[in-house]
Parts: C-alpha cells; sequence; structure tokens
C-alpha cells in the first residue's frame, strides 16, 4: 500500500462559488519516495499539501480521496488528525515563525513533540533535544534561545528538528527556502535531502522553481491552475517540457540555475548558519 495515495482530489469553496480551486489531481508516495509539487503562485501547491493533512482553511472543503498511511483523511476527526499529523506526516512550513512561538524558549517547543508523542521525561527528554539539534546541525545552546534570537536559518533547522522529533513517514516542505538568503537556502536543502535519506522519510517538497526542486527530488507534478498538466522523471520534463506552461517553467529554471550557485553541500563550517 502507498504510503499516500490522493485520488481525484478537489478543493472548492464551501460556499460553492466558482470554480474548483484544485481540479481532480492524482498521485502516490511510496514509504522514501520523493515527490516534487511546481507550479505559479496561486496554482494550489499549498492547498493541496495542506488537505493532505487535513489542514484546509475554514471557507474550503476537499473532495475525492486522501489515504496517508492507510487513514482517510478528507472527513476525518480532528482525533484522528491529530494521530496521524506528527507520526505519519509533519509539515515544514516557508516561514518557520509559522510553526514556532515566540514566547517559548527553541529548546522547550523541540520537546514538546518527543514529550507528548514518544513519551520521553527528563533526562531521556534533555538528550533527544540534544541529539534533534545536532541532527539540524544546530549547536546545543540554541536550546536557551528564543526564536528572534536566532537567524532566519536557524530558525527554520529548529522548525525542522520539530518537524522530524516525531520520526515522521512523510515530510512536507513548502517552499521552506524561499524565505533565507541564497547561500543559507542551499545548506537546508542539503540538510533536507540528507536527513530524507537519513530516516528514510518520504518527502513530498512544493516549490515554484524547478531548480530549487531538483536539489531534492528526481519526480516532479506541475500544477496550472488547480489542474496537473505533467508528471514524471524530473529528467524526463526538462529534456521534453511538452505543453507551453511547464516550457515556460524550465526556461525560467534554466536561467535560475545560470544565476545562482546552489551548490547544496554543508560544509563544518556552515554548521548553525
Ligand atoms: N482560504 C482561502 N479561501 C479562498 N481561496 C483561497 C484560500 N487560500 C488560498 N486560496 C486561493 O487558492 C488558490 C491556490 O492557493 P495556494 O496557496 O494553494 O497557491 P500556491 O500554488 O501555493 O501559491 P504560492 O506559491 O503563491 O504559495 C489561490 O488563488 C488562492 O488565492
Amino acid at each position: 500500500m502507498s504510503l499516500l495515495s490522493v485520488s481525484d482530489l478537489s478543493i472548492l469553496l464551501k460556499s460553492g462559488e466558482g470554480q474548483p480551486i484544485v481540479d481532480r489531481i492524482s498521485f502516490a508516495l511510496e514509504p522514501g519516495q520523493r515527490l516534487g509539487l511546481i507550479g505559479e503562485s496561486g496554482s494550489g501547491k499549498s492547498l493541496t499539501t495542506l488537505a493532505v493533512t487535513g489542514l484546509l482553511p475554514p471557507g474550503l472543503r476537499a473532495t475525492g480521496s486522501v489515504l496517508l498511511d492507510g487513514t482517510q483523511v478528507i472527513g476525518a476527526r480532528d482525533r484522528t488528525l491529530d494521530r496521524v499529523r506528527g507520526h505519519a506526516a509533519a509539515v515544514v512550513f516557508q516561514e518557520p515563525s509559522t510553526a514556532l512561538d515566540p514566547l517559548m524558549r527553541l529548546g522547550k517547543q523541540i520537546a514538546e513533540p518527543l514529550r507528548r508523542h514518544r513519551g520521553l521525561r527528563g533526562a531521556a527528554l534533555r538528550s533527544a533535544v540534544a541529539a534533534a539539534l545536532d541532527e539540524v546541525a544546530l549547536p546545543t545552546r540554541v536550546a536557551g534561545a528564543y526564536p528572534h534570537e536566532v537567524s532566519g536559518g536557524q530558525r527554520q533547522r529548529a522548525a525542522i528538528a520539530m518537524a522530524l522529533a516525531c520520526r515522521p513517514k512523510l515530510l512536507i516542505a513548502d517552499e521552506p527556502t524561499t524565505a533565507l538568503d541564497v547561500t543559507v537556502q542551499a545548506e537546508v536543502l542539503a540538510l533536507l535531502d540528507r536527513l530524507a535519506a537519513a530516516h528514510d522519510m518520504a518527502l513530498l517538497f512544493v516549490s515554484h522553481d524547478l531548480a530549487v526542486i531538483g536539489k531534492v527530488t528526481d519526480e516532479v507534478l506541475v500544477l496550472s491552475q488547480g489542474r496537473a498538466v505533467r508528471t514524471g522523471p524530473l529528467a524526463e520534463v526538462l529534456s521534453n517540457p511538452g505543453d507551453d506552461y511547464t516550457r515556460s517553467l524550465v526556461a525560467s529554471a534554466r536561467r535560475l540555475d545560470a544565476a545562482l550557485d546552489l551548490t547544496p553541500e554543508v560544509s563544518d563550517d556552515s554548521r548553525g548558519a
């Protein structure tokens, strides 16, 4: 059975007005598999990932089927969704502050899911927090800092540590590097790549940028105006873009790749960037 199986997913306004925002898209992810969701701003990428975890905003509803680790997410009760979130799937957002409480020290925030879902307490909890920080290449002292006291890159690393605390089978990363400086972007991409491989985690990676997607995954699904217009191996999409929309994405990715050097290597001196 697939880890994630999305069939004919549509997202509509609850009021019933207008066209579907996301229109009958289907895709599946096997354990450990990676997929890049790409498309222009407003094409429905974020709403698709929110529907996968049952987090759609109140005015919207989903139809179709989203089977996540054997649980039907569409129409599920909050208690059921609480169980799948964190353990089956966790999300890293574009803006790390979305996941972080500005008034709580980072160590305490990383400890929270470890305590709640893995039942850790005392010395075992402290050492798990230290290990979680080390895994995302943050120094232990960051545990005592508030989110505003660390850099944007460090905040995103802390948010990644929180997302990984319950060892999710699927990590959803929604434009996780867009808010970061280019050099920090490359480090965070390399980190996600390394962690997904180390934990055999599936990855659903959202970006409007093919050059960024290409650093972490070989498979893509191209969304345009809520519809899946292309799916397949990235290399095939690049060499044979097909429709006009995908062709323009490929052309802009080539321009970007020429302009940026996104070498995804984390060196020892960049720890904690
Ligand atoms: N709560 C909402 N109510 C009504 N429409 C919404 C809501 N949230 C998003 N939309 C609309 O749905 C469409 C898809 O939004 P979505 O955030 O999924 O796009 P996206 O591809 O992730 O874009 P971006 O790259 O800019 O984040 C957009 O036109 C957006 O305006």
